[in-house]
């Protein structure tokens, strides 16, 4: 199977022409003011609008205001949405539009409940649960405790992804897709040319296994 790929944090126009020249599936944009990779809405508009078709555009929320989340969604032009935060099954739906939720892996209890949880969602994306950080931590979790092929959702695997590590974890985890933001980046924000292109062939190498 051919894994999907999503590069998040997407702040420049630059960045994103990389990433899909690349061969990257989705291109995540981080809409929780907390980050250092928060988008203004209109930058993340100018982005999206000039993307060749089949890319998918996604908007990453924190416990936003539903009428923010649709506003933005709306005005960037966002295929997708993805909740990072403590948002419940119901507000997720209440968005109207295919939706990610994310999962802190490490924590207490069994993660596949979740995928019973959010039913409606299109993926569950697990990341790595770290004290005090939300998410875009660059953590690794155990990887050893997932096989996607059990799960009844496609599973996005995120956290700590590098160029390094990617081929390793798909052949543990053998995820739907993979998403990656700090392993790609020169600094919060700014992605590494290279490292999109390595990050890529990884997956490809792993895919290819
Ligand atoms: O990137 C952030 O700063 C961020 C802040 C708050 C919630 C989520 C955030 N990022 C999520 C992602 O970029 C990815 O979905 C995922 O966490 C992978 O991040 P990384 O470990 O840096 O590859």
């Amino acid at each position: 199977m051919r894994t999907r790929i999503k590069i998040c944090g997407i702040t420049r126009h630059e960045d994103a022409e990389t990433a899909i020249t690349a061969g990257a599936d989705a291109l995540g944009f981080v809409f929780y003011p907390g980050s250092p990779r928060y988008v203004e809405p209109k930058q993340a508009r100018e982005i999206v609008r000039p993307l060749a078709p089949f890319v998918t555009s996604v908007g990453l929320f924190l416990d936003a205001e539903a009428g923010w989340v649709r506003e933005v969604a709306e005005h960037v032009g966002l295929d997708m949405l993805q909740f990072h935060g403590q948002e419940s099954p119901a507000t997720c739906r209440a968005a109207g539009m295919p939706f990610l939720k994310a999962v802190g892996m490490g924590g207490q209890g069994d993660p596949r409940g979740y995928a019973a949880l959010y039913v409606e969602a299109s993926g569950i994306l697990l990341d790595s649960h770290a004290q005090g950080k939300a998410g875009g931590t660059g953590q690794t979790f155990d990887w050893s405790a997932i096989d996607a092929d059990a799960w009844p959702v496609p599973i996005v695997l995120a956290g700590g992804l590098t160029p390094e590590n990617v081929y390793e974890a798909l052949r543990a985890v053998h995820p739907y897709a993979v998403d990656v933001s700090s392993g790609v980046e020169s600094a919060p924000g700014i992605k590494d040319p290279a490292k999109i292109m390595r990050f890529v062939e990884e997956v490809r190498r792993g895919d290819a296994q």
